[in-house]
């Protein structure tokens, strides 16, 4: 493989970007790689600067559930192009996304869009705060709910891929009220509500992890989430910034059947374009400015642009067969590629919901982040250097899941189980 060019647009982007990226994963420092640069995508495939032609598994870390440049999406963009691309007041198109959102989610009645996923769960628990006039914040060790300060204790995705406990610039006064707990363990949750709950302001989740790699949860945990929260009168979120619309048109929520309190949203809404949610309970909702005292505002939210992207993209999602039909693509990698191990004789532990999924280097099982963390790194990298060799665009790093779009193909499938039954055979 050509890099050439890659390599010096990086070292050109070292002098002026820190780390020469714009988001640390994407620097590939923990596999010990240089990062491709993009030229172009179309459908399932990434094109570099040195025009070598890749299947992509990360799908921008989510959005691109449709592919590359679906021209559904396209259309809906050039359609605003002619309009003007900000106006910074409202337009048709996000009342149209709201009411979707809405009536995709039943635990969503009122929805507030904004730029990143970051955005959403910071505001959400901005929101959960002043709603409930408590400070506490719980988690769970190895998710990542975007860059705010309250969410960078034991967070996953960057934070776990360069091995960060926590970050400097965060004030203590902040993180001492964010409780972080490990991902799956019922009886510490229970205990901690029932030690503190009346504090807790907000539990937040990803219900399928995918930034300590893929973990889904056991049985019985997020139901244990709702019940307890209820109980002590504190909020629940699920942070579906990666799992709304990927794992299931209703998300994790409609998949599992609970109804969180506040959720968030990000990546698949905004069709690749900028974008974040949070919405749920009327009554909560009704405490954001101007209907109520929670501020929170933007310059560019609900941009015509992202909101066109994004609603495409959400018709596109609801056609009738479309998550069958993604996930039968998944089950279909995935079970390839543990069967690549198996012969090979290296013990993964191979899992997926819809079109979402994770392989990691051990024998598992794997239900929480320290489990994760059992993973052979080694192993690791050198997978990810192999397959890269040889065109697979997969995330580079161990704690990061994967993503099937609806432009991968039989012929892209079977070419990714047939380069890992090659890589594998050489760890
Ligand atoms: C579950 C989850 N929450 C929040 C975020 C933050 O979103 P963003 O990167 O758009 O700020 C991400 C991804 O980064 C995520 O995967
Ligand atoms: N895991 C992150 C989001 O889901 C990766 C995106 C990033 O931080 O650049």
């Amino acid at each position: 493989m050509r890099m050439e060019r890659s390599q010096e647009l990086f070292q050109r982007a070292e002098t002026c970007i820190p780390g020469g990226v714009n988001s640390p994963v994407r620097a590939c420092r923990s596999v010990g790689a240089a990062p491709l640069f993009i030229e172009r995508a179309q459908g399932a495939w990434l094109y570099d600067a040195d025009g070598n032609a890749l299947i992509d598994y990360v799908g921008s870390w989510g959005p691109m559930i449709l592919g590359h440049r679906h021209p559904v999406v396209e259309d809906a963009i050039r359609r605003v192009l002619e309009r003007g691309v900000s106006f910074g007041a409202p337009v048709d198109l996000e009342v149209a996304l709201a009411e979707k959102v809405i009536s995709l989610v039943p635990s969503v009645e009122m929805i507030r869009m904004v730029n990143s996923g970051t955005e959403a769960t910071m505001s959400a628990l901005r929101l959960a705060r002043g709603f409930t006039g408590r400070n506490v914040l719980v988690k769970f060790d190895g998710c990542y709910h975007g860059h705010g300060d309250s969410f960078l204790v034991d967070a996953g995705s960057g934070v776990a891929t360069l091995n960060i406990p926590g970050s400097p610039g965060v004030p203590g006064e902040v993180t001492r009220h964010t409780l972080s707990l490990p991902y799956n363990d019922m009886d510490a949750f229970r205990e901690l509500m029932a030690a503190r709950g009346g504090e807790v302001a907000a539990v937040i989740v990803e219900p399928v992890a995918g930034n300590m790699g893929f973990v889904r949860p056991r049985e019985g945990f997020l139901s244990l989430l709702r019940e307890e929260t209820q109980k002590h009168g504190a909020l629940l979120i699920f942070d579906e910034v990666m799992t709304g619309f990927r794992v299931a048109l209703g998300g994790v929520q409609g998949l599992f059947g609970i109804k969180p309190d506040l959720s968030t949203f990000g990546k698949i809404i905004g069709g690749g374009l900028p974008v974040g949610a949070y919405g749920g309970r009327r009554d909560i909702m009704a405490h954001v400015a101007p209907m109520g005292p929670v501020y929170q505002a933007g310059t560019l939210s609900g941009n015509p642009l992202a909101m066109a992207a994004g609603l495409a993209t959400m018709e596109e999602i609801s056609r009738p067969g479309f998550y069958e039909n993604l996930e039968e693509k998944t089950l279909k990698l995935v079970e390839g590629l543990a069967a690549a191990a198996k012969d090979a004789h290296i013990p993964v532990c191979c899992d997926s919901i819809g079109s979402m999924f994770g392989m990691f280097f051990t024998k598992g099982p794997v239900h929480s982040f320290a489990d994760a963390k059992t993973s052979d790194l080694m192993r690791f990298n050198a997978y990810y250097a192999g397959m890269r060799e040889k065109c697979i665009y997969l995330a580079p790093s161990q704690f990061e899941a994967g993503f099937v779009s609806m432009a991968h193909g039989s012929a892209e499938i079977e070419a990714t189980i047939q380069a890992a039954r090659s890589v594998m055979k050489t760890l």
